[in-house]
């Protein structure tokens, strides 16, 4: 079938969303794709809602704003049958208070027409796991997709996607199924782009550090580096996942504006690097996604840190900045087809689970 994947990630830049043509198990096709930035004061008001559980104030306004912006995108795909709509991630406690994503598929069911696939993080919560990440299934499936087309050989890899927090998949395409034991490790890395983008807000009033730049012109301080990379969680087994906010102490206060860029930069692919250490075996490159590829700091760090190659990811045929709106078209059509979103590799959930509501217009 033919899905359209939608995902609002934690950097609150936009919306993504991208066509993929799949019945859950292998990729048939990757279709086009279209991005929509949220306005100034969409923006602002998804992030007075961050860490907002359902009913607390902003959370209802954040969901209708979430289900207008994915309705207003959906529309320019008259072709999707179904729509994967992961939601905004507001909080997420996954052994606490639990996981939310803010709007509602039945609302954007009625608002579309169409069949909606989402809330694909509350069952696996509810089951004991973390309930994220949720694209390593999909990281399996893309790499089998990438063997069979000739870009990767057939050997363990690891794909790293470096949104507002990092999460990486260990994975194994020889191991013809994801939920099969050894097909994947994955966990939430640390912090990636999440505290650079809100430093640059502060000191510079941008969205982000453009390519780099101001890492780039900076120095790591090595005492915050050391500091940051110091917390248990860098220590903790995977599976693990991250609230967007866990490393807000991150102190970089006393530092000038490049250093501190740099330092965060430094951190997150130290984090990566600390990460990597727990997966079964190294793997034979590290393709990047997500944002955090287009900063120049960042991938060089990350090079100087790991010990293997650091490529984005199409070097393997893949689209960088689609492959989470494409994971959640993809495991919309799982979620249709009966099969798990997530295993105890991926998210801790004690087995194989299948997460995921669907919704129809009527
Ligand atoms: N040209 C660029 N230069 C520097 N950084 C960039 C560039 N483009 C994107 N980024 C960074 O990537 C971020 C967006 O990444 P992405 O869209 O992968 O995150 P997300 O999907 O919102 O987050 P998550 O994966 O955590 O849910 C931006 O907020 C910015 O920090
Ligand atoms: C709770 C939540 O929304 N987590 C996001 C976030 O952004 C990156 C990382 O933290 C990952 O755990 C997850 O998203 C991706 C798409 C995932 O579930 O695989």
């Amino acid at each position: 079938m033919l899905v359209l994947g939608m995902m609002s990630g934690t950097s609150l830049d936009g919306v993504d969303a991208a066509l993929i043509e799949t019945d859950g198990r292998a990729i048939t096709r990757f279709g086009r794709s279209e991005y929509r930035a949220y306005s100034g004061n969409e923006a602002a008001a998804l992030h007075a809602a961050l860490g907002r559980w359902p009913g607390e104030e902003g959370a209802a306004a954040a969901a209708e704003l979430s289900v207008a912006a994915h309705a207003a995108l959906a529309g320019r795909f008259p072709e999707a049958e179904v729509i994967g709509y992961h939601g905004q991630t507001l909080a997420h406690d996954p052994h606490g208070r639990g996981t939310h994503q803010a709007g509602s598929g039945a609302a954007l069911a009625r608002a579309t027409g169409r069949r909606v696939v989402w809330d694909f993080r509350s069952e696996d919560v509810r089951r004991g796991g973390e309930g994220a990440p949720l694209a390593p299934f999909f990281h399996h499936a893309c790499a089998a997709w990438a063997v069979s087309a000739g870009h990767l050989p057939a050997a363990p890899v690891a794909l790293l996607n470096l949104g507002g927090v990092g999460n990486l998949t260990w994975t194994d395409p020889r191991i013809q199924t994801p939920e099969a034991p050894g097909a994947c490790l994955a966990f939430d890395t640390g912090p990636a782009n999440a505290p650079l983008n809100d430093l640059m807000r502060a000191r510079r009033g941008t969205t982000r550090d453009e390519g780099g730049a101001l890492a780039l012109a900076g120095r790591a301080d090595t005492a915050v580096v050391a500091s940051a990379l110091a917390h248990p969680f860098f220590d903790r087994q995977p599976p693990k996942s991250l609230d967007r906010d866990a490393f807000a102490a991150v102190d970089v206060a006393h530092l000038p504006d490049a250093d501190a860029a740099a330092s965060l930069v430094a951190i997150a692919a130290g984090a990566v690097a600390r990460g990597l250490q727990f997966a079964p075996q190294m793997p034979t490159q590290v393709l990047v996604c997500g944002g955090g590829r287009h900063n120049g700091a960042m991938m060089a760090a990350l090079g100087e840190a790991l010990p293997c190659a650091v490529v984005p990811v199409e070097a393997a045929g893949l689209d960088g900045d689609m492959l989470e709106a494409q994971a959640f078209g993809w495991l919309a059509a799982r979620v249709l087809a009966g099969l798990p979103t997530s295993g105890p590799e991926t998210t801790g959930v004690p087995g194989p689970c299948c997460g995921g509501r669907i919704s129809s217009p009527d």
